[in-house]
């Protein structure tokens, strides 16, 4: 068996005329709500005896309301609204014409349908049911009879649930009979007699058996109170008669299921005890699987919905959001001594409102009807796979690429922004820096020369040979200022080039003794036959134009977030392997050694001034002169350059002693050049 839909399923609904469909199926069934009826009944004899009031009342084809007669209940009605409501004085007729109708005999045009009967004990649902199903089969006769050029096949099987027990009531054998799950047929009773009916008498017949069969007992609230749940099945099916026989045969099965639900009932008003009592607690175990089910349903979720924690919620899967149309009638007793049941049953019955079902025209084939239809099928698969994907999510791709690419160029716009900043306060250090020659009385260098600090000033640019190792740390180094982020290890640096000490050893200063001819190989002074400059001019010089950095990066090395944008050049690593304290050999006496333990840059000093770095990263940077220079205040810069200061000093005193070692004179002067 299939389900059709599409133009087959037009062409069915032409075929079986609108009374039989209402409305028409999409490919992949039809979207429908369970039609939720409400009835209420007369009250009945023994209620009327105990003069008990009306207190539900019909006020439109559509709403009941609850108005307490008591005045001492509160008196704010209550209205409860459905797709259709009967009062007490309405037939059994009308509410199957007016609620039921449509929606049974989809059974006629192979779609399934389910009629249920909800509500307490002694509220009418048999007295309801029988009569339903009565109008139902006879609506369906009647549409045989009107539709000679199709062949029906009538079939009918009835079952009870009785303390979750399934029987068979066509079945003289009292077994109970299992339940399977199958693929195709969902779940089945296994072993079910079904009759194939020769016509309306037939079925009269078959129905007052299982009236007969059905277990039923008295209770206090219900002289014949139904003790099972009762479900009544009508299978129809139809094909054309042309086509029987022939391949193009198809043939339309649906069922139509007629569903008397045991009443709800509480023990202390039913009076029940004993056997009626076990019966009752597997009746309420069993509506309350089923309200359950029905209230996951009405949540429309795909939470787990437990159909397999009773039978009768297994067995009606199909017809609670299944395939199949399912009319519910809430039947209700208008006793005050009925209220809380009643509302029950209608906020059962609200809850059912809720549950969508997906009926589709149930159609069995002939295997070559089935291999063309399956034909087709392919090729509109196949179609749609070639077209491509649809306007609307194309439209949500490339609205989705639009916003990345605005991102990034938002992104770009900020990066090359920064950019800028960074150039231009490059340009600003440069041209500080650069300004520096004049200090030193040179004022040979362009602005744009990157400076070589501590470079004797008559070292030309073109003498390229010598400087351009340190030209191109310095631009390495000035660069990485600017544009690195925050960095950590600042190093001390004050020489990268090679050693010219007189031992020949790999010190990266020279050492001079001032005599007349007195001084240690100055390679620099020598070479360039001008007055080398005293250390202490040097550090002069040296202190002034980095005085003049600290100010400036003091002023422009905070970004807006307030985060230094200052960083450790790898030019600054890079150095920290060359200092001219590593590899040079020195007394432990010697005050330069003493001088280098405590000094930033050496030997440990070196190393606790990087960790102290590191905890503050923020309030420092990296001075090319091998000093620390504070951006918070020039103060701090000065004071880094008088620590140097002293550290000459130490490293004359140094000097002497090392010059006295070796020449045993006394050193009048003292110059060192750096690199
Ligand atoms: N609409 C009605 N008009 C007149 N009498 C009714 C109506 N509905 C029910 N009755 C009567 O009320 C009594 C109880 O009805 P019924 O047995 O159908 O209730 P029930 O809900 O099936 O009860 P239970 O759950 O105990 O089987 C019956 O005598 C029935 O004839």
């Amino acid at each position: 068996m299939g389900a059709i839909g599409g133009d087959e399923l037009v062409q069915w609904d032409k075929m079986a005329g609108p009374e039989a469909v209402n409305g028409g199926g999409g490919g992949v069934g039809r979207m429908d709500r369970i039609q939720v009826l409400v009835r209420l009944r007369p009250l009945s004899e023994k209620e009327v005896a105990r003069g008990e009031p009306v207190e539900w009342e019909c006020i439109n084809d559509t709403t009941v309301m609850f108005r307490s007669t008591f005045p001492d209940r509160p008196t704010a009605p209550t209205a409860y609204t459905f797709d259709r409501v009967f009062h007490s004085d309405c037939s059994t007729k009308e509410v199957y014409e007016e609620g039921v109708r449509e929606v049974v005999l989809s059974v006629v045009s192979g779609i399934n349908s389910s009629i249920f009967a909800y509500g307490q004990t002694s509220s009418g649902k048999t007295y309801t049911m029988t009569g339903v199903t009565e109008y139902t089969v006879a609506d369906i006769y009647d549409y045989i009879n009107k539709h000679e050029e199709r062949a029906f096949v009538l079939k009918f099987s009835a079952i009870e649930i009785y303390n979750e027990v399934v029987r068979d009531l066509l079945s003289a054998e009292n077994t109970p009979l299992r339940l399977w799950d199958d693929a195709e047929k969902g779940t089945y009773v296994e072993n079910l007699t079904e009759v194939v009916l020769r016509d309306w008498n037939h079925l009269k017949g078959l129905i007052s058996v299982c009236e007969a069969q059905r277990r039923t007992g008295e209770t206090f609230l219900n002289e014949k109170s139904s003790r099972s749940h009762q479900i009544l099945r009508l299978t129809v099916e139809s094909s054309a008669r042309e086509f029987l026989g022939k391949d193009k045969s198809t043939t339309l099965v649906a069922s139509a299921n007629f569903v008397d639900l045991a009443g709800s009932e509480r023990a202390s008003q039913a009076l029940s005890a004993g056997t009626r009592l076990k019966e009752g607690c597997h009746i309420n175990r069993s509506l309350l699987a089923l309200g359950t089910v029905i209230r996951k349903l009405s949540m429309g979720s795909n939470a787990h919905i437990p159909y397999r924690d009773s039978k009768l919620t297994r067995i009606l899967q199909p017809s609670l959001g299944g395939n199949a149309r399912t009319a519910i009638i809430c039947t209700l007793s208008p006793a005050t001594s009925h209220i809380e049941q009643s509302r029950n049953t209608l906020l059962f019955g609200s809850c059912a409102k809720e549950v969508v079902t997906n009926a589709q025209v149930n159609v069995v084939m002939s295997d070559k009807a089935l291999v063309k239809h399956l034909q087709k099928e392919v090729a509109r698969l196949e179609s749609e796979l070639r077209q491509p994907a649809s306007n609307s999510s194309l439209e949500a791709l490339v609205k989705e690429k639009d916003n990345q690419i605005r991102k990034m160029e938002k992104e770009i716009k900020e990066l090359k922004s920064q950019r800028d900043l960074a150039q231009s306060r490059l340009q600003n250090l440069l041209q500080t820096v650069g300004d520096h020659p004049k200090h030193s009385g040179s004022g040979k260098r362009s602005a744009r020369s990157p400076p070589s600090i501590g470079m004797p000033p008559s070292i030309s640019r073109d003498d390229s040979s010598q400087i351009s190792h340190d030209d191109s740390d310095l631009y390495k180094e000035v660069r990485c200022i600017e544009t690195s982020g925050t960095g950590g290890n600042e190093q001390l640096d004050m020489s990268a080039g090679e050693s010219s000490s007189p031992q020949g050893s790999n010190m990266n200063s020279s050492l001079c003794g001032n005599g007349s001819n007195t001084s240690v190989n100055s390679r620099h002074s020598r070479l360039l036959g001008e007055s080398p400059i005293t250390l202490e001019q040097h550090l002069e010089n040296i202190r002034r134009p980095f005085a003049t950095v600290g100010r400036d990066l003091g002023s422009s090395t905070r970004n807006s977030s307030g985060s230094r944008i200052l960083g450790r050049s790898r030019s600054c690593r890079s150095l920290t392997g060359t200092t001219m304290f590593d590899g040079m050999e020195v007394d432990d006496d010697t005050p330069l050694h003493r001088s280098l333990v405590g000094f930033p840059g050496g030997p440990e000093g070196n190393h606790r001034r990087g960790s102290a770095l590191n905890n503050d990263v923020e309030s420092e940077t990296l001075s090319r002169a091998g000093s620390i220079v504070s951006t918070k205040t020039n103060g701090a810069c000065d004071a880094e350059f008088t620590g140097i200061g002293e550290f000459v000093a130490e490293l004359k005193e140094m000097a002497q002693v090392h010059y006295q070692k070796q020449y045993g004179g006394q050193v009048q002067n003292c110059l060192i050049i750096i690199k």
